[in-house]
């Protein structure tokens, strides 16, 4: 036998697992690590987060993505060579959080790596009848897993999408594991470039639980901060948002967009949220005298509202009152207070951190991909029943070192 398989074996059936997971999301802003000790697997899963980092990338980096980022048209050579140095990229990253946590590789048992997402074609954005769902994410497994010594499972969308999903949102499956109650109905929202949420009914059966991206969550805040404001990468405490005022005009031609008519669930990405989405709006509601800080501030409410909307139309026909829900809100938007602000006044429930369930906000997705790497070793399909995009599959291919 391989002896990679028989280590394979040995730590599937260890009682815990130390596992990297890895997330380098739409926001383009860095790469998170978790250094987390996970036992058990599906609904029996626990997870002691031992150490979190985000190292942000240098602006050569976020340069080199947004070359191909959520782009039609690409130098498809730069493509080929990214994917390649965003792996050894990220090996890099761990090799360096490693060093700064007095880790050895050899103690750590899999690296979890989502990749970089460059780009998100579900059909119902591309249209092309001959192609189904689409989704893209580099910096390959292999490379990872060759630099570090670290058994990496990588690329976990591709079976999401060969089983019938759009590819996303996989937070669902941590969410289920980790979050679900018999005391309360949770929505974990994440805000992150785009939002999304998934809802964990207090029956926890599995077959009601619920997940849909609900379009842009911080992308367009932070494009058109960063064209006005080339030296800003985001709107920082809404800072220049809170100077602002809704504009009715332009909000309401914000959600103008058959995106939001489309049944749930749905995914989507900065390839329909962009600079472009957002000019375009302008020009179509008259509003190109309005102040940048008036966009900054109706862009923020358009990703309250949208958020909002999405996850009062799943309560309404889950028959959930509002009254027997919690919201428990993570990623970088919670850190947003004028979107906050909004959000609590549009949805009537307690809003609260994961960090109250035991993982930082900011820590969530990262975790949730080494969630989805133990099951891929030491878990089994966990039946999700026949709705659409929550695929009953374990994910991810496995990358040995030698
Ligand atoms: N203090 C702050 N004030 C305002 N916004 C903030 C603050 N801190 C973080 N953000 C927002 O959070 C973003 C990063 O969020 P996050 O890291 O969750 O995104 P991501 O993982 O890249 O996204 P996705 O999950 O959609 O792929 C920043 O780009 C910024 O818009
Ligand atoms: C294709 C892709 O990378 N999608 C991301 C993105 O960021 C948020 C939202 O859009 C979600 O669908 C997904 O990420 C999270 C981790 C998910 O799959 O649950």
């Amino acid at each position: 036998m391989n002896t990679n398989i028989e280590s394979l074996h040995q730590l599937a059936i260890k009682p815990t697992r130390t596992i990297i997971g890895l997330m380098s999301g739409t926001s383009l802003d860095g790469l998170d690590v978790a250094l987390c000790a996970i036992s058990g697997s599906g609904t029996n899963t626990v997870v002691q987060l031992k150490e979190f980092e985000t190292i942000g990338y240098s602006e050569e980096v976020k340069t080199e993505i947004r070359k191909v980022f959520a782009k039609k048209t690409i130098d498809f050579q730069h493509l080929a060579l990214l994917n390649e140095w965003i792996g050894n990229l990220h090996a890099d990253l761990v090799l360096d959080c490693l060093k700064k946590w007095n880790i050895k590789a050899k103690e750590v048992d899999l690296i979890a790596s989502h990749g970089q997402t460059v780009m998100h074609a579900p059909k119902i954005k591309h249209q092309q009848s001959r192609f189904t769902n689409a989704t893209l994410q580099i910096g390959d497994g292999d490379h990872i897993a060759v630099r570090t010594g670290i058994t990496t499972i990588s690329d976990f969308r591709q079976k999401h999408l060969a089983a019938g999903g759009e590819g996303a949102p996989l937070a669902v499956y941590g969410d289920y594991f980790l979050f679900g109650s018999d005391q309360e109905n949770r929505i974990m929202l994440n805000i992150g470039g785009i939002g999304n949420f998934t809802f964990l009914p207090q029956n926890q059966n599995p077959e009601e639980v619920f997940v849909t991206d609900t379009g842009a969550g911080n992308t367009l805040i932070d494009a058109y901060t960063k064209f006005h404001f080339p030296e800003l990468s985001y709107d920082k405490d809404a800072q220049i948002a809170m100077k602002g005022i809704v504009n009715q005009d332009l909000l309401k031609e914000l959600k103008n967009d058959p995106f939001f008519e489309g049944t749930f669930p749905k995914t989507t990405g900065p390839e329909l949220f962009n600079l472009d989405y957002v000019q375009k709006a302008i020009n179509k509601s008259n509003s190109q005298l309005i102040s940048v800080e008036d966009v900054l501030a109706t862009l923020t409410r358009f990703s309250a509202e949208t958020i909002a909307e999405a996850i009062l139309y799943i309560i309404y026909q889950s028959e959930t009152t509002q009254d027997e829900l919690s919201l428990y809100v993570s990623g970088g938007g919670l850190h947003n207070p004028l979107l906050m602000t909004y959000l609590q006044e549009l949805l009537a429930f307690p809003f609260k951190n994961t960090s109250e369930l035991g993982i930082l906000g900011d820590a969530k997705e990262a975790v949730l991909f080494a969630v989805l790497a133990n099951e891929t070793v030491a878990g089994g399909k966990t039946v999700f029943g026949t709705k659409k995009g929550v695929p009953s599959v374990t994910m991810g291919k496995i990358s040995f070192p030698d």
